[in-house]
């Protein structure tokens, strides 16, 4: 679903190549995590795939076709929600529509009604965005995402914002919409239980500039609950990780 062939980048200002001839690849319908320390270059690797940065040299494939000749290939959600504070909760999830455009008004409401009411959030479609909890915007924002069509998903810390206990109900949350449509998602988070309840795979920047992601298998299959983060083989992984982190700083 997505590839990676020896992508190089370089911000402007810097004199290295943050991302150096990387190469790795998705499979359609995965969950993957991937973590690494605070400043590393995971938001980078989004932000490449999204073409809000140019690579140097390389090629980054979706569905088999180089990104540049597609649009509309990957839904992003950004850490913070960025709901438009001016529009209500449905005006927020039109948006993506009416970009494509090609829709009728009456399709684009059922489309949105559609998606707040997979999302729980129903009754909220006319509330401005500032009238809802942390966890409801991190949904509501989620749908949008949804509405893109898109079968890749890019989530860029979703939840880092949020408390503990809303943090782990939106997690199940998360896991159980994936489960349902198993569309394919990268999902970047700084914290490593988050990283291995979720995912079915774990890629770990070890060092920047990133030349490679090591790839680590997840020993628990789907539906998942916490009570998998017990199993003695995930705690081991959880400490696996972690040593694996420490080892290149301070998360
Ligand atoms: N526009 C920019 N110009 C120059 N350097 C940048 C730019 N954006 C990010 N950087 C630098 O590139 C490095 C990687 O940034 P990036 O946001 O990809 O890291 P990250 O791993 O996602 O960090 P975090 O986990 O803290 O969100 C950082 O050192 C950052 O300072």
């Amino acid at each position: 679903m997505l590839e990676f062939r020896h992508v190089t980048f370089q911000y402007e200002v810097e004199d290295f190549n943050i991302i150096d001839d990387l190469s790795f690849h998705i499979a359609p319908g995965e969950f993957v995590s991937i973590i690494g320390a605070s400043g590393c270059g995971k938001s980078t690797i989004f932000r490449l795939t999204n073409q809000l940065l140019p690579m140097k040299s390389g090629e980054i494939l979706v569905g088999g076709k180089d990104i540049h000749a597609q649009k509309r290939y990957c839904g992003y959600m950004p850490q913070k929600d960025l709901l438009f504070p001016w529009r209500t909760v449905g005006q927020n999830l039109r948006l993506p529509l009416e970009i494509r455009g090609g829709l009728s008004n009456a399709e684009m409401e059922a489309r949105v009604d559609a998606a707040l009411a997979q999302v729980g959030l129903a009754d909220a479609k006319d509330k401005a965005p500032s009238e809802l909890s942390g966890g409801m915007r991190q949904r509501a924002a989620f749908a949008r995402t949804v509405l893109t069509d898109s079968e890749l998903l890019l989530l860029d810390e979703p939840f880092s914002a949020l408390d503990f206990l809303t943090r782990i109900s939106m997690q199940e949350w998360l896991l159980g919409q994936w489960e349902a449509d198993r569309k394919t998602v990268l999902f970047i988070t700084h914290d490593v239980e988050e990283a291995i309840f979720l995912s079915s795979r774990v890629l770990v920047v070890e060092e920047t500039p990133i030349r490679r992601l090591t790839s680590i298998e997840v020993p628990a299959g789907y539906p998942r609950t916490r009570a998998c983060l017990r199993d003695p083989r995930m705690i081991e992984l959880r400490e696996q990780l972690i040593d694996l982190l420490r080892k290149r700083g301070v998360q």
